[in-house]
């Protein structure tokens, strides 16, 4: 089944721009010649039958904690990486890594790297970044357009033209996140896979850069895939939720509905564990435990060690997507689709089986 829980508003569904179904990737650590004989040391299972779909101008949230494969699902949408097991699709086309697309197929999806300053090469004024990136965009640069096209990238993320002739050093980081953001845009790209975005950066940033961002998408249309392991954040912007625990995307659906109703107890743990702005609400509970090691994943539902709710079934079975209202969950004890809950949304409910 793909992930196609995306009628949030009733109308019709829009396809899928990127779609990944039920890709796996797995990375094995450098090993000397003695290990690869014994073949003691499993490889780190990052990513384990994940799929996600991003349509035309939506905003997935992609939450988890760190060491998750948050960034490695990134880097399977975006081509920097080959799935292992599973397809990649760009319009119901498959795709497979960067190599396999075409110029074109790649300009599709944009990236915002993690360490934004590492994307840049130091020695390069961020004219030359630019440039580089509107070369690269199949659009015509003669006639000094090249020029024209750096100060409208600046513009479109509200920066000054003179920022062009500095160097990364030269800027902070929120200045940095808005060129990375203009060097995304130069291909006109249909998603932008932005990857913790606004991590490092204080309050103030991040909510200078959350409202840009927001401000793009309703000026280019373009979608986003926004990757945090900090779900408050996430909240501002996502119209869907994709939440990642060891590798697996264990419930995704419509953030309002998932904040309001989290199915999954990993996503309700992660809720519990967001401190509140008032003094009245409960504290926050941290969640207890470590996740698991990617090269040693428990048997059976990888939750399980650190869930409240787990039972012997949980350590020994390995449950299937079920579809609990508007959201698809793997849980063996999320509440069923005829509770309360799940007959809450009812017109969801059956948008979503017309699509499957
Ligand atoms: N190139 C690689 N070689 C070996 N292991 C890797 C590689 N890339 C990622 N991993 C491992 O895969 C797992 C998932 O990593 P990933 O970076 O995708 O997680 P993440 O959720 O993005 O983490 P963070 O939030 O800390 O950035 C980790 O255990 C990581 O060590």
């Amino acid at each position: 089944m793909t992930d196609q829980e995306c009628n949030v508003n009733g109308s019709q569904p829009r396809r899928p721009v990127i779609e990944l179904q039920n890709v796996s990737k797995a990375f094995s650590s450098d090993r000397s010649f003695l290990d690869l004989l014994r073949d003691d040391e499993p490889p780190a299972k990052a990513v384990c039958d994940a799929s996600l779909a991003v349509r035309d101008g939506e905003t997935v949230g992609l939450v988890g904690e760190s060491g998750c494969g948050k960034s490695t699902l990134a880097k399977l949408l975006t081509g920097q990486l080959t799935p292992d097991h599973g397809q990649v699709l760009l319009d119901g086309t498959c795709v497979g890594g960067y190599s396999d697309r075409s110029p074109a197929q790649r300009r599709r999806i944009g990236v915002v790297f993690q360490h934004v300053r590492q994307s840049f090469d130091p020695r390069w004024p961020i004219s030359r970044s630019l440039t580089e990136a509107l070369d690269d965009s199949g659009t015509d640069t003669e006639d000094g357009s090249d020029l024209d096209g750096i100060d409208g990238l600046l513009q479109s993320v509200s920066l000054p033209s003179h920022i062009a002739d500095r160097y990364p050093r030269e800027l902070s980081g929120g200045q940095l996140q808005r060129v990375a953001l203009a060097r995304a845009l130069a291909h006109s790209p249909d998603v932008i896979v932005l990857d913790e975005p606004v991590s490092g950066l204080d309050m103030a940033t991040q909510a200078t850069i959350l409202n840009l961002l927001e401000d793009v998408q309703q000026r280019f249309g373009v979608g986003y895939v926004f990757i945090s392991h900090d779900l408050d954040v996430v909240q501002y912007l996502a119209d869907r939720l994709a939440v990642m625990y060891a590798g697996e995307i264990v419930e995704t659906g419509p953030a309002n509905e998932l904040f309001r109703h989290p199915s999954h107890p990993y996503t309700e743990a992660l809720l519990r564990a967001i401190p509140s702005d008032d003094p009245r609400d409960e504290h926050p509970t941290p969640l207890r435990g470590d996740p698991p090691d990617p090269a040693d994943r428990p048997a059976g539902c990888p939750f399980h060690p650190r869930c409240s709710a787990a039972t012997a079934e949980c350590a020994e079975r390995h449950p299937d997507f079920e579809m609990i209202g508007n959201a698809r969950v793997r849980c063996l004890h999320a509440p069923d689709a005829t509770s309360e809950h799940g007959s809450e949304h009812g017109d969801d409910e059956r948008a979503i089986s017309e699509l499957q």
